[in-house]
């Protein structure tokens, strides 16, 4: 008789912006499937990890980062990680554990606290911690959620994931594969190459413009040597429109060549990028915009 059942369930991975919930997701499916870079909101839509392990499958819900909203955008994410909360079957709240708690993570504390839903705590960035600092920023922690397990691990390194992935399985109901083992994301290619493209922008653009930037994938067309992939950068005004394409089109030809790079290793196999660039104003103040760039709320 086989004694430990086959668990399955819905992790949702919450936290201040840039704690690194995509930096976890990704190595928890082992492949790159959230972008992540040093810029705090770089997840925008809620993106599902598939980790299929011999006893159990988790499906880990990647979230923006939770932050007080500024604007229709930032209200969208906010809600859109509340109603989250309620359908999942455990949260992982993840801080950044080589800093003691910020007003942030109370916010975050706060809002769970009234909730059911079990809550596990995830200390990460470990390999940033000294040795004297460990427990003092680990009480600051422990302070906010008294009843939830603390795990400290390194989304990097890879120390403390072993255990952190046993206490999510355990947390988890009886329950079926109920997604084919080999899958890692339920999102489509398209969305992970629109959002290859964002990332590039994160890194190589600076202040306001990577945060005025929706990236659609229009147009993807597979022959036998090749995938040809066309996309529209839609930003707000002309002033970003232009830093975008840069002295000479020198910008856009490196975004594009980057981003380019990305897809191949996630299509294993050659791409041909072509990008344009499109101003719409206020995209992230419309609702019609919001919704044809793919921004909604979730049920
Ligand atoms: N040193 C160190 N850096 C980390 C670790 N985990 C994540 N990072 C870095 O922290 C930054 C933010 O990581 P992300 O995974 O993009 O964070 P996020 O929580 O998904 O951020 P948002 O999309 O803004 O909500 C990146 O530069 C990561 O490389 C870690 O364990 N150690």
């Amino acid at each position: 008789m086989n004694a430990t059942p086959f668990r399955s369930g819905f992790v949702a991975l919450l936290g201040r912006p840039n704690v690194g919930k995509s930096t976890l997701l990704n190595y928890l499916v082992g492949q790159k499937i959230a972008i992540t870079s040093p810029t705090a909101q770089t997840t925008r839509q809620r993106l599902r990890g598939i980790v299929t392990l011999p006893e159990g499958q988790m499906i880990l819900v990647d979230t923006p980062g939770i932050h007080k909203p500024h604007h229709r955008l930032g209200e969208i994410l906010v809600k859109n990680a509340q109603t989250l909360v309620r359908s999942v079957d455990v949260v992982l709240l993840l801080v950044d554990g080589s800093q003691p708690a910020g007003t942030g993570d109370g916010f975050i504390a706060q809002g769970l606290a009234t909730q059911k839903t079990p809550v596990l705590l995830g200390l990460n960035k470990q390999d940033l911690v000294a040795d004297e600092q460990g427990e003092r920023i680990t009480a600051s922690y422990q302070a906010l959620l008294p009843a939830a397990p603390l795990l400290p691990f390194s989304a990097v390194t890879g120390q403390g994931i072993p255990e952190l992935q046993a206490q999510l399985l355990q947390a988890l109901p009886p329950g079926p594969c109920y997604y084919p083992p080999e899958m890692v994301t339920d999102q489509p290619e398209r969305f992970i190459m629109a959002e290859l493209i964002r990332e590039q922008i994160f890194h190589l653009t600076r202040e306001e413009v990577p945060h005025a930037v929706a990236v659609v994938v229009e147009r993807v067309e597979e022959t036998p040597k090749i995938t040809r992939i066309f996309a529209a950068i839609v930003v707000e005004r002309p002033s970003q429109k232009a830093i975008i394409i840069g002295n000479q089109g020198q910008m856009l030809k490196t975004i594009g060549s980057q981003a380019r790079q990305e897809m191949q290793k996630l299509i294993s196999g050659p791409v041909y990028l072509q990008l344009f660039v499109k101003v719409e104003p206020k995209w992230r103040q419309t609702p019609r915009l919001l919704q044809d760039l793919g921004y909604r709320l979730e049920s």
